[in-house]
């Protein structure tokens, strides 16, 4: 479980230009919750993720993960329990190296430094089984360079690749904004999959009241740095669609 309390981040403190980003939130995000946070630009969804990331530090109030400060977890820790995927599908991969070889960067990720991972032929076999599970075969190109392919399949990819090993958390941040529909979708999937596969807790960001309504087990609307509505599961699956552009207008 996550359990964030209290949590408060401030930036440029005492000066003109301070902004309560988080100001005292408090939330238990459940094992294997799908976490959906909507809301308006600058309502703080980014600087909670990334105080759950352990990228940005909290003022006040504490932030654990299955009862450990994430303020406090090492590095290695981190990055084992932790996958990140962004907005750009360019920041999570290495254009000209091949899907192979930025398996085999991901594989290295949560490994101690100065290890190596050869890529031998078992290697291979597990990654195209594992590049297969995504119905987009993408399993027979293996040896193209990550740049030749569209936006969706690298999303889908780097997807793949930030669940692999001990990962217990995977942050979203608005990881279709910069694709089309058809793309979106599939990456979309691709998250819920494996999320459910590897049981994962999730937490997402996403200006999509459809996805979030589609996918989320959980959706928080963020407003001035706080929750300003939490919609359980139950009282989700007892609404339809049209009901929750209501219940967040
Ligand atoms: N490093 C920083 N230094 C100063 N101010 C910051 C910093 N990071 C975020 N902010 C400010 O904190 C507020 C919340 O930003 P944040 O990026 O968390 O919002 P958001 O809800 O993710 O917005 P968007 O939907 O536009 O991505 C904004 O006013 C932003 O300008």
């Amino acid at each position: 479980m996550i359990a964030i309390n209290n949590v408060h981040k401030v930036f440029n403190r005492g000066k003109a230009n301070q902004v309560n980003a988080v100001n005292g939130i408090s939330i238990d995000i459940a094992d294997e919750e799908f976490l959906m946070i909507v809301g308006s630009n600058g309502s703080g969804k980014t600087t909670l993720l990334n105080l759950i990331a352990g990228t940005e530090l909290p003022g006040e109030g504490t932030i654990s993960i299955d009862s450990s400060d994430a303020s406090k977890l090492p590095d290695y820790k981190r990055s084992q329990w932790i996958a990140r995927v962004f907005q750009n599908p360019l920041s999570g991969t290495a254009p000209d190296l091949s899907i192979l070889d930025n398996f085999r960067l991901a594989a290295l990720r949560t490994k101690p430094k100065g290890l190596s991972i050869g890529v031998n032929d078992a290697f291979k076999k597990q990654v195209k089984e594992k590049i297969a599970t995504l119905g987009m075969g993408l399993q027979d190109k293996i040896e193209q360079p990550m740049g030749s392919l569209s936006g969706g399949q690298r999303q889908a990819l780097t997807l793949l690749m930030s669940v692999m090993d001990s990962c217990k958390v995977l942050l979203l941040d608005e990881p279709t904004a910069a694709l089309d529909p058809r793309s979106a979708e599939v990456v979309m999937r691709t998250a819920d999959s494996l999320i459910r596969d590897f049981k994962l807790t999730a937490v997402l960001i996403t200006h999509n009241l459809k996805d979030a309504f589609t996918y989320g087990t959980r959706i928080i609307r963020m407003s001035e740095g706080m929750i300003i509505n939490d919609l359980s599961r139950d009282q989700k699956a007892a609404l339809k669609q049209n009901e929750l552009y209501e219940w967040f207008a």
